[in-house]
């Protein structure tokens, strides 16, 4: 049985296909515009559990016009394809096309890094570090090639230092260079601040910063809803909200991740809306703010020297990172923030040479 994804796969010519069921409004054919002149290009790298995951919010949110998916496996790849077409009837319409040749993803505006080693259980971010820079090594410098105007997003692990890794190799200006950072931590501790409060997380205005990992800060001083500063509230009503009360509420939003892989293997759905609502603010131009990581040098005291990617809140368009807040923060938060970037530098330390 001959396998195929489309009619002309199946030796039918699709040339005027369509022209049986249209006729051009107006007798001059050539002055009818039948497509839009400018399209949406989305490449995903990696079509395991998160690629996947962010094609398909990408795909339900209506975020490209084409989705260029890319994976080292072929069949899994193929099938990964043909699975969403096949919901082509219920979705907005959106190309997709998958090689396992990264020139498939050429003329990307967006380009979406998830290829990788992800941890098993117990194992850091930190741990896949040497294994997936070998693998950005291949691929970033022949994405840059395809799509020398695209803008990069990095979810691969260790976030934060394979996006130096990929700033570094693709050559591309920092403002095109975007790790996704702390923006599904800081969803995470919002999800535990709202259903404590018993409101909607869209309504809490919460940022963790620093690592996507282990040493990532929870900025308690800046958390609000309606406006109204939370940790005051917290703390005049409960005197439970003590400094070890709120270190124990970080440790939860960081812990899990861990309880996630621990109990089904992997994580996905909430990465997946976390790079879709990244991706809207970026292909959308809408100027939001998200924690992402980006180059934090010089922010919040962090040496001058130092080229070390972490998430800060920083507003996203069309052009990339446009800005990055100079939030004001606690002696106390900055001085985490610092440590925070001290480990991922020396984490940098070792790949030298790059
Ligand atoms: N930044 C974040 O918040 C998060 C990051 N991650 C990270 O995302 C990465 C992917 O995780 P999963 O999708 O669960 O892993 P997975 O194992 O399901 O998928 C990884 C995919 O990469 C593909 N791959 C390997 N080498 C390749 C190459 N040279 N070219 C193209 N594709 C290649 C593999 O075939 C596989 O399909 C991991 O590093 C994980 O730690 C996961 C969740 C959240
Ligand atoms: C795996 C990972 O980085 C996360 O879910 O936070």
């Amino acid at each position: 049985m001959k396998k195929a994804s489309s009619l002309m796969e199946l030796g039918f010519d699709a040339n005027g296909a369509s022209s049986g069921f249209f006729r051009p409004v107006a007798d001059d054919a050539a002055g009818v515009v039948t497509h839009r002149r400018r399209l949406t290009k989305v490449s995903v790298i990696g079509a395991g559990n998160v690629g996947m995951a962010i094609a398909q919010t990408i795909l339900t949110r209506d975020l490209a016009d084409e989705i260029a998916l890319v994976d080292a496996l072929p069949d899994k790849l193929r099938g990964e394809m043909l699975d969403l077409q096949h919901a082509a009837a219920f979705l907005p319409r959106t190309r997709l096309v998958s090689d396992t040749d990264i020139a498939v993803t050429k003329g990307s505006d967006l380009a979406i890094v998830t290829a990788g080693a992800r941890q098993i259980p117990g194992e850091t971010r930190l741990n896949l570090l040497q294994r997936n820079v070998a693998l950005f090594r291949k691929i970033v410098p022949a994405l840059a090639e395809h799509s020398p105007d695209a803008i990069l997003l990095v979810v691969s692990n260790p976030v934060d230092i394979l996006t130096y890794v990929a700033w570094k190799l693709s050559g591309f200006p920092v403002n095109r260079v975007i790790g996704s950072g702390t923006n599904l931590d800081s969803s995470r501790f919002r999800f535990l601040l709202a259903e404590h409060l018993d409101v909607n997380a869209q309504d809490v205005q919460a940022y963790m910063v620093g690592e996507h990992g282990d040493s990532s800060v929870a900025i308690w001083s800046t958390v609000s809803v309606a406006g109204m500063p939370v940790l005051k509230s917290l703390q005049a009503s409960h005197s439970s909200f003590d400094e070890e009360a709120l270190e124990g509420i970080r440790r939860a939003v960081v812990d899990s991740a861990y309880e996630v892989i621990s109990l089904k293997g992997y994580t996905s759905w909430a990465i997946g809306y976390s790079v879709a609502n990244l991706v809207a603010s970026i292909l959308r131009d809408q100027r939001r703010i998200h924690p992402v990581s980006v180059l934090a040098t010089g922010f919040h005291g962090i040496a001058d020297d130092h080229e070390v990617f972490l998430s800060l809140p920083a507003r996203l368009g069309r052009g990339g990172v446009l800005g990055v807040a100079d939030m004001e923060l606690t002696e106390e938060e900055a001085k985490r923030l610092r440590k925070s970037a001290k480990t991922l530098w020396e984490n940098c330390q070792q790949l030298l040479g790059l």
